[in-house]
């Protein structure tokens, strides 16, 4: 079993006054918490894509991808894709922003695995999950390394399979 807790520090007032920013740097510094925050994120599931939710969700999707032999697909802010998109608005603990993905991103049916960092208030995971779903795709789980118990986000991705690593 890992500590996951030991490989992720507080940093109060970061970005903002009154947030205590979960920093996941020291983990993926350590070659073998790193290795295994990838194997357990997507062990014993069955999908054909990774759609990773920018940015932080990029590190720990590709290599998930990568590492079970299904495709990448990355979920961006908006603005910084290229071909046409579907796009999602979404409120944050800190903010609010928007989220894009490919229009041709998945065939139909494809069974997705979205990975993020952190499960905070659950607005981006949950427009995550949305945008996947527009794009024509099936949700098969979305995983987290870290999930914020207080901010409740598992309530707004009721009835999705959800998978975290470590709860504070
Ligand atoms: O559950 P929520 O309240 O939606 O918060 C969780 C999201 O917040 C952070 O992303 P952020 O938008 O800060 O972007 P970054 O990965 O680019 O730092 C984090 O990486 C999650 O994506
Ligand atoms: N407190 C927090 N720490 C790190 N990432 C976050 N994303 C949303 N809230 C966060």
């Amino acid at each position: 079993m890992t500590d996951w807790s030991t490989y992720i520090r507080d940093i109060p007032d970061y970005p903002k006054p009154g947030i205590v920013f979960k920093d996941i740097t020291p983990l993926l510094a350590d070659r073998t918490a790193f290795a295994r925050a990838i194997e357990e994120l997507a062990d014993g599931l069955d999908f054909d894509k990774v759609a990773g939710i920018e940015a932080r969700g990029f590190i720990l999707a590709a290599p998930v991808a990568y590492r079970y032999g299904a495709g990448f697909v990355p979920l961006r802010k908006k603005g910084k894709l290229p071909f046409t998109t579907i796009e999602r608005s979404y409120d944050l603990e800190y903010g609010t922003a928007a989220m894009e993905v490919h229009a041709d991103a998945f065939a139909p049916g494809e069974r997705v695995l979205i990975v993020d960092d952190v499960l905070a208030t659950g607005g981006t995971a949950s427009a995550a999950v949305e945008l996947v779903r527009q794009a024509g795709a099936e949700v098969v789980s979305v995983s987290f390394l870290l999930e914020l118990s207080h901010l409740s986000g598992r309530d707004r991705l009721a009835g999705v399979d959800v998978r975290t690593l470590v709860t504070m």
